[in-house]
């Protein structure tokens, strides 16, 4: 890790959110799937998401975030005035305005939890994930799906995960989602191969 070491806190989460962006645009176009729900959580990966939501207005997109709760970091502060001054819309925190948000969405960007997410998910969360893993749209994980272990995997009893149909993994992919057979691509390339 000590090219990552070269790069703030900042260029990082720029960079992974621009990856985040760049994949879900490869695989989901513009045309036919121009509504994207970017769900943000509370740590550095809700950070990624509102890069990416960014990135994802300049091609054209419509994002809308959801970020039920806020992280206490300088930085998401900073990048969510960012969002807004590009007009792009964050949801009320309450359940029902994603439950409202989600029959007009066409793909979900799930940038919730990263590597330091510890189960069991807490509210408001739970009840996020349910509602977008029930909602049937195509998702694109961050690094790694929300809710999964990210040593073992999806495999854990009595928790609702993410199961994705890409994944954009970030510096490398985690050993969670060795058994991961969708869509599979490697963002912020920081270390040496
Ligand atoms: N490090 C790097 O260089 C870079 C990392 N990057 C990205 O950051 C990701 C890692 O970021 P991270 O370490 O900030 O944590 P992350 O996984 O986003 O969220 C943790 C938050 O979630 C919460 N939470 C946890 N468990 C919970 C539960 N059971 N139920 C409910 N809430 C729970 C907990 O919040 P709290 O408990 O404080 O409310 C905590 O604050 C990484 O995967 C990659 O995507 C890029 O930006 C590039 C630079």
């Amino acid at each position: 890790m000590s090219q990552a070491g070269a790069f703030s806190l900042d260029q990082l989460m720029e960079l992974a959110g621009l990856s985040c962006a760049q994949a879900l645009a490869k695989v989901y176009t513009r045309d036919a799937y121009r509504n994207v729900l970017v769900c943000c959580g509370p740590g550095n990966q809700g950070g990624d998401g509102l890069v990416a939501a960014r990135h994802l207005s300049m091609f054209g997109y419509q994002p809308v975030v959801c970020m039920p709760k806020f992280g206490s970091k300088d930085i998401y502060k900073r990048l969510h005035r960012q969002c807004d001054n590009m007009d792009i819309p964050t949801l009320p925190s309450d359940i029902s305005a994603l439950e409202t948000a989600l029959p007009t969405t066409h793909v979900i960007l799930d940038a919730i939890f990263g590597f330091s997410f510890q189960g069991p998910v807490r509210a408001p969360f739970d009840a996020v994930l349910d509602r977008i893993q029930r909602s049937g749209k195509p998702i694109v994980s961050v690094d790694i799906p929300s809710g999964w272990d990210v040593e073992k995997g999806p495999d854990v009893e009595g928790r609702t995960v993410i199961h994705p149909e890409v994944l954009v993994s970030l510096t490398a992919p985690k050993e969670g989602a060795r058994g991961f057979r969708g869509r599979h691509f490697l963002g912020g390339r920081f270390v040496p191969r």
